[in-house]
């Protein structure tokens, strides 16, 4: 490939882009000195030779993709100490390196020490007693011990109230005795259980003085510590008193049990997961933006005026809208995941010193984001693959890897459907409080609002379309709470009624998350605006007005349907949107060099920085082991002979 060549495409783009990409980075990152250190942090991992690929990985075998996996994780994790030995590394590092869009460069396939920092650990810390954090962290930490989060079964997921997994304590010998005495009862799908970890948090069902008291984590040690060998099966697998996490319920050496304050603390893992999920959804969306923005930027194709030359195809306004919202969608998650986080910390300490009020709204805001953000970066992703055509399905594009990736957070930690479902139960109790005027939690504040105003005449504003979207959440949870009602009124039980009206709840807390999103971008914007340079206060502004007409377009239905928006005011929006495409497109080639995704993180010849992707793409395809010799060995043995047989 020619050395330091820039696209020309691209080098145009760079000058026609109105702010400062350096400054969107500095934003993004937290300051100029923070994208410093990261970089430095990236340099330290992506420039190690014995992380860089030699070949792709699609090449692998499985059993060799995981073994390389191995010894990547083991040289990520000791460079990760040497950081931290510096005092440049944290949890949240361990987490970034290991786990995030750093980790998925150098473990493309999966990393098998993820699950030991994403749930493990942070299990022993959310579930353990003082104590016992004090005897379990530090050996993960320092990774003498590799732990995973079993409690997905054969037979249950979703139904955690429905494990078969047993632990039942023995007040002879102090321990508990766990069991797995059915096929279903398997522990199934955990990360790094198959191999790699020792040890795992097991969730079971707590049985003490012949009673059950629902499910509770225990520390289960799995492989021998020197020889790996897998300890004997899941049948009465006896482990000490103090290996139930007993910072919630806990039961006494007698077998006595003592109510945690709240069962669903035991579920908090699943809540901080949920949280980290909002914000991986929002960084892998944004690789795939990066990398359909500049090859649309690089590619020419076809024509719009006969006269003129083949444009790029980001000049087609039908490409503009398959990725400019998918840049707004990233900016919209990055800004809720950052309020979900912040909340979940303040609610976090809140619950340390016993208040659970704030509990239910966390679950229910980070049920929702979880699942919205989970389907509408695995819808972006692949709206970004087919922007790129034919080449953006080849697996060099990374484009179906990271599909693949965020495709699955629909799927783990609480599938979306039944996570919209929770999201619900909190919205129908939240509407019964309205009707009977009792107060509301913050994030349903607007239902009050909205049931005394059901109109609202169209401006061409943010705040209209932030209203709306209210009044479509509105609207669908009042209808669904309606119905269900009617049916319960008709004598149809309370629970097959839920069931009965399960679309329309749904569709209710989908809608409900999406103002909620709209809202928090529109105001995250607001406060960062006056702080940083007009042209790019103006590129924020464009994208959030973007994001908010996008999504309020995707629901002419629901907005004809609970608003008295006329068709007019539909033409105004659809305006609107043409415009804001026409705006950011001078800044499309800008925004996602802002976002400073390092090459080898973007992993893909369509998306690398100098634009150069027929070349890079033609020595991609040059690394396939098909392609070392002219005639592979299947044609002298199956083809030539059938070609024969046939004459
Ligand atoms: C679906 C539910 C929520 C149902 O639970 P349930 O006990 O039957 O509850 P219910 O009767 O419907 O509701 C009872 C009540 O519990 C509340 N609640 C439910 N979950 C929580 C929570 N986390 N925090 C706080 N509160 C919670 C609900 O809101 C209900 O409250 P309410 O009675 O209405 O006041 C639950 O079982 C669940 O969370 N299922 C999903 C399982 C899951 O997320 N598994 C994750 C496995 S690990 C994994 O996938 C790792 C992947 C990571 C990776 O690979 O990187
Ligand atoms: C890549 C990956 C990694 C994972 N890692 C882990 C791990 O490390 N540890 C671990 O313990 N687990 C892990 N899991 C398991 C994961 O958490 C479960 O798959 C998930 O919770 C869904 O449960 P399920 O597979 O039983 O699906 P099911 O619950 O059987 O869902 C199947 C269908 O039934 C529907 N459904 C189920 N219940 C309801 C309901 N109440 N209302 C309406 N519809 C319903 C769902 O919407 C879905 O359409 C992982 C899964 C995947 C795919």
């Amino acid at each position: 490939m020619p050395a330091n060549t820039m696209n020309e495409d691209l080098k145009r783009e760079r000058q026609r882009c109105s702010f400062d990409p350096k400054e969107l980075t500095y934003l993004l990152d937290g300051g100029e000195e923070k994208t410093e250190e990261r970089r430095q942090r990236e340099k330290f991992f992506l420039d190690d030779p014995e992380l860089s690929e030699t070949a792709p990985s699609d090449y692998l075998s499985h059993k060799e993709k995981y073994e390389h996996a191995v010894k990547k994780a083991c040289i990520v994790f000791k460079k990760v100490q040497q950081l931290q030995a510096q005092g440049k590394a944290g949890m949240q590092n361990f987490r970034e390196v290991l786990g995030g869009q750093l980790g998925s460069a150098i473990l493309r396939d999966g990393n098998p020490l993820g699950l030991h920092y994403v749930m493990f650990i942070p299990t022993i810390m959310g579930q353990g007693t003082i104590e016992q954090q004090a005897e379990w962290i530090s050996k993960a930490w320092n990774l003498e011990i590799i732990g995973t989060y079993a409690q997905t079964e054969l037979g249950h997921g979703t139904f955690i109230r429905g494990l078969e997994t047993t632990a039942t304590y023995d007040p002879a010998t102090e321990e508990f005795v766990l069991n797995s005495p059915t096929l279903t009862s398997y522990k199934w799908w955990p990360g790094g259980l198959g191999h790699t970890a020792n040890y795992a948090v097991v969730v079971a069902q707590l049985y003490s003085q012949g009673i059950c008291h629902g499910i509770h984590p225990f520390i289960v040690q799995l492989r021998d510590e020197e020889t790996h060998l897998p300890m004997p099966g899941f049948e009465n697998v006896r482990i000490p008193w103090n290996y139930m996490l007993m910072k919630n319920g806990k039961v006494l050496k007698d077998g006595s049990y003592v109510k945690s304050p709240s069962s669903k603390l035991t579920y908090g893992t699943m809540i901080f997961v949920r949280v980290v999920i909002v914000q991986d959804a929002a960084n892998y969306l944004r690789k795939a933006v990066t990398i359909a923005t500049r090859y649309s930027a690089v590619r020419h194709q076809s024509h719009i005026k006969e006269s003129a030359p083949e444009p790029q195809i980001l000049d087609f306004v039908t490409q503009q809208h398959k990725l400019f919202p998918q840049l707004a969608t990233y900016f919209a998650l990055h800004y809720s995941g950052a309020w979900l986080w912040d909340m979940y910390n303040n609610v976090t300490s809140e619950l340390e010193s016993g208040e659970l009020d704030r509990l239910p709204e966390l679950h229910a805001l980070a049920c929702c984001l979880k699942a919205v953000s989970a389907a509408d970066a695995a819808q972006g992703i692949e709206t970004c693959r087919l922007a790129c055509g034919g080449h953006g399905y080849m697996s060099c594009s990374s484009l179906p890897i990271t599909y693949g990736l965020v495709t699955a957070m629909v799927t783990y930690e609480g599938e979306n459907t039944v996570l919209l479902l929770q999201t619900a139960r909190y919205l129908m109790k939240a509407w019964q409080n309205c009707l009977d005027g009792q107060p509301l939690t913050p994030s349903v504040q607007y239902l009050n609002s909205v049931r005394r105003s059901f109109g609202g005449v169209y401006h061409k504003s943010v705040p209209w379309i932030i209203a709306s979207m209210q009044r479509i959440a509105a609207g669908k949870i009042e209808t669904a709470h309606r119905h269900m009602n009617d049916k319960i009124k008709r004598g149809v039980n309370s629970e097959d009624a839920w069931n009965e009206t399960s679309i329309e709840l749904v569709a209710a807390s989908e809608a409900h998350c999406k103002a909620f999103i709209v809202e928090t971008y529109y105001n995250s914007v607001q406060q960062i605006v006056p702080s940083v340079s007009q042209q790019l206060g103006k590129a924020l502004t464009e994208l959030c007005e973007l994001y908010a007409v996008n999504t309020l377009l995707k629901n002419i239905g629901d907005l004809l349907r609970y608003s008295n928006v006329t068709t007019g005011d539909l033409e105004n929006l659809q305006r609107w949107l043409e415009e804001l495409l026409a705006a950011i497109r001078p800044n499309a080639v800008g925004i996602v060099d802002g976002f400073d995704i390092n090459d080898a993180i973007i992993a893909s010849p369509l998306g690398a920085y100098d634009g150069n992707v027929y070349e890079r793409l033609f020595a991609e395809v040059s690394k396939s082991p098909l392609n070392a010799k002219p005639v592979n060995e299947s044609f002298h043995k199956y083809l030539k002979p059938l070609l024969k047989s046939k004459m």
